[in-house]
């Protein structure tokens, strides 16, 4: 299992984006509208009372019900708003995933099944807009019936007072006037209300991610004035934040001094990725430390320590570009000769050659264009050209074929020089060149000394995961986890 946590983050993005774009619309749209309305009603509403208080308070007596009736509708509507999101970030979601994951949908000819889902995502939102409308429709046609019954009744009571001499019929007549203004900035107050509901439904969403903070501090911490390499983890516990309950590593402890290539071996679930997580503090032990050079890893600046360690993983990920742009992603000031110098020695010149436009070679989105070889020997180059101490290669040869492998492993042999190396394998013939084996079971280090050693340990866990392999099985078997 590669070690990218990309789990939440397509519903991270999709809600992030729906809840910005309907809290944007709120504000902006309406807030300027909203202050003028509410500047209207009130000099439109001293100007009736001016003219006639009587008439006023027979105007006023619409108000109450219409508050508690618009107090009932701005709730249902910010609750109806906060689903309408979810609903929302559902569909960007659903269709997202499934696009970038196009070929696999071909492949598996589902095209009308996942029309179904996105239809059924889409009638989602179709059956809560409906019902905003049914609720609007309810609000806003009450509210505009409450408001003429309200201007028949002062005509009726004004004409009374007209013909008894207590107003005049040009007062009537200007009251009518102010009525008139008070009542379309009401209209316009209560459509802002409405908008700024729905705007405060998507806002809670909104800071409840934006509140979210990670316990792990990219800023400050030290910068090593040199770096050799050693690491150290001292007395792990680790388990993921979101299953505390199952144990990954306890009392994990494990030495590398700079310099060596230490392989990392255990049956599937055992913990070999997320020994990278750790190191590039995805996330946090909950109890031990991990030491570079003596230094504990919490005390060094994040940013300066991620730059230092270069990561290969089985499916490298290149983005849409130039094979020149994914190659210097870690070092844009790169010149063109040393991307060139990076990718003979990662074994991508030759191909490279082969295309028209050479390192001006579009990849693609997700280097699509490009066989898994390639793709993994450009990433080698980007991890050369980057020249870290510290380099974790998580799977990276187990997806290829021989030829392929062949050409990977040597483009590593060279990236592998003089940097202490994990290497995450699973094909136990990749590591036999590893200085050290550490084989990982129940939650730490099982056993730890060279493939020979290891190798000829009777009843030892590397041996039998050979002995599985040679079989013809292969050390994803899960018996082997406890
Ligand atoms: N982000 C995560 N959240 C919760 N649990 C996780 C997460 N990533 C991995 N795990 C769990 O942690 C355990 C160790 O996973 P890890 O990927 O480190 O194992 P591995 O030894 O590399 O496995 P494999 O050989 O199959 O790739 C597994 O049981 C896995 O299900």
């Amino acid at each position: 299992m590669a070690f990218f946590d990309k789990n939440r983050t397509g519903e991270l993005i999709s809600r992030l984006s729906v809840d910005t774009a309907i809290v944007g619309k709120s504000l902006t749209n309406n807030v300027s509208d909203g202050l003028r309305a509410l500047a209207t009603a009130a000099v439109g509403s001293s100007m009736m009372f001016y003219v006639s208080p009587q008439l006023t308070g027979i105007m006023m007596l619409i108000v109450p019900p219409v508050a508690i009736f618009a107090i009932v509708y701005g709730r249902y509507v910010k609750s109806l708003s906060r689903k309408t999101q979810t609903a929302l970030s559902e569909i960007t979601k659903v269709a997202e995933e499934r696009i970038s994951a196009i070929r696999t949908v071909q492949a598996f000819a589902k095209e009308k099944q996942e029309e179904k889902r996105y239809g059924l995502r889409v009638a989602d939102v179709y059956n809560l807009a409906t019902k905003e409308a049914m609720a609007s429709g309810a609000f806003f046609g009450g509210a505009g019936l409450s408001g003429n019954l309200a201007v028949l009744a002062v005509l009726w009571y004004g004409g009374h007072m007209v013909l008894e001499n207590a107003i005049t019929i040009g007062e009537l007549a200007s009251f009518m006037l102010y009525t008139a203004y008070v009542g379309t900035s009401l209209a316009g107050l209560t459509s802002f209300y409405s908008e700024i509901m729905k705007g405060v439904g998507a806002s809670d969403r909104l800071f409840d991610l934006l509140e979210r903070k990670s316990p792990i501090k990219v800023t400050g911490g030290q910068i090593l004035p040199s770096l050799h390499g050693k690491i150290r983890f001292d007395d792990i516990h680790f388990t993921y934040p979101t299953r505390p309950q199952s144990t990954i590593f306890k009392k994990f402890s494990l030495t590398v001094e700079p310099g060596t290539v230490v392989a990392v071996v255990g049956p599937s679930g055992s913990g070999k990725s997320t020994i990278g997580s750790l190191l590039l503090r995805y996330y946090d032990p909950n109890s031990g430390s991990i030491y570079v050079d003596d230094t504990n890893i919490k005390d060094i600046n994040l940013h300066w320590w991620r730059e230092n360690v270069g990561v290969v993983s089985q499916e490298p990920v290149l983005f849409a570009g130039t094979i020149a742009e994914n190659i210097s992603y870690g070092r844009e000031d790169a010149t063109h000769e040393e991307i060139q110098e990076a990718a003979s020695k990662a074994n991508c010149a030759s191909f490279i050659n082969t295309f028209q436009d050479g390192y001006n070679t579009m990849v693609g989105e997700r280097g699509i264009s490009l066989s898994g070889g390639q793709k993994q020997r450009i990433a080698i180059a980007r991890a050369l050209l980057k020249n870290p101490s510290i380099l974790v290669l998580d799977e990276a040869t187990s997806a290829l074929d021989s030829e392929s492998e062949v050409l990977v492993q040597d483009a590593l042999n060279n990236l592998m020089q003089g940097r202490t190396v994990f290497t995450i394998a699973h094909r136990l013939s990749t590591i036999r060149s590893a200085d050290l084996v550490a084989c990982l079971s129940n939650g730490g280090v099982a056993e730890l000394g060279t493939y020979q050693e290891l190798l000829h340990k009777e009843g030892g866990v590397f041996r039998r995961l050979v002995e599985l392999q040679s079989l013809g099985g292969n050390t994803h078997s899960d018996e082997e986890k406890n």
